[in-house]
């Protein structure tokens, strides 16, 4: 197995009000996600995991330590060249979906790969066969207020795989959704392992859930421990 990402000795800081100094949420910690494995880091409400996630995915610079895909380091690319990395290379599912609402199921799953400058034709083959293979293709011409909360979360998980990335960051996306839902997300997201070839970190406070994974850590006090 070859090392996808890894995130090496990662250290943040937020302000914090009052005298209390600033809040260490990540201490000096590190984080290694294996080519087409399951990766879930659990911890209690507020330890840091969606920081992390933040941090990992490109979105939020560390104070101190490093990202590294494939051995790139990423904050050490440019604004642009890592809003392009990003879009080529990760897939995001948050525990609100984000989906724009004046658009249609179909739209907001093409819309990465025609932001990329995809042929709308071949993105549109692309956005349909994800909405068949997470069970709603007759779902395509529908607006986000017209699909129940599960329909949601499944298009915004077509949304993220459109552009066929190598990682998706998954943070809470069953946390809005009742337990039938939930298990039925999960299965679709374990799946895609096998299916679509992709690795998965998993951000979740649910214990059943790591289960599932290959591997699983703990996130408390700043730090990452292998359960
Ligand atoms: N931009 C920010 N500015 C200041 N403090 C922040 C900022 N982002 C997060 N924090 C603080 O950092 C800590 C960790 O937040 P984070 O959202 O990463 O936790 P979490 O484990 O994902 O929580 P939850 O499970 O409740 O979503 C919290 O105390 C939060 O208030």
């Amino acid at each position: 197995m070859s090392t996808i990402l890894e995130g090496q000795h990662i250290t943040k800081q937020f302000a914090s009000e009052g005298n209390n100094g600033p809040l260490t949420v990540l201490d000096n910690t590190s984080i290694t996600i294996e080519k087409g494995s399951v990766v879930t880091v659990s911890g209690v409400s507020g330890c840091g995991k969606s920081t992390l996630l933040h941090i990992l995915g490109g979105l939020d610079e560390p104070d101190s330590g490093s990202v590294l895909w494939n051995g790139k380091s990423i904050y050490k690319m440019g604004q642009e060249e890592l809003a392009q990395f990003r879009n080529t290379n990760l897939g995001f599912v948050f525990q609100f979906h984000h989906l724009l609402p004046e658009f249609t199921a179909l739209e907001n799953i093409m819309m990465p790969a025609l932001i990329k400058g995809e042929s709308p034709q071949q993105v549109e083959e692309r956005a349909m066969s994800l909405l068949e293979e997470f069970g709603i293709p007759g779902r395509a011409e529908h607006r986000p207020t017209q699909l129940s909360g599960g329909e949601q979360q499944r298009v915004a998980m077509a949304r993220a795989l459109v552009n066929d990335p190598d990682l998706i960051l998954a943070d809470e996306p069953t946390g809005n959704l009742d337990e039938k839902n939930s298990d039925i997300l999960l299965s679709l997201l374990f799946d895609l392992r096998e299916k679509e070839d992709v690795s998965i970190l998993l951000i979740t406070h649910e214990k059943d859930i790591a289960k599932q994974s290959d591997m699983i850590y703990e996130l408390s006090k700043g730090k990452l421990h292998e359960v």
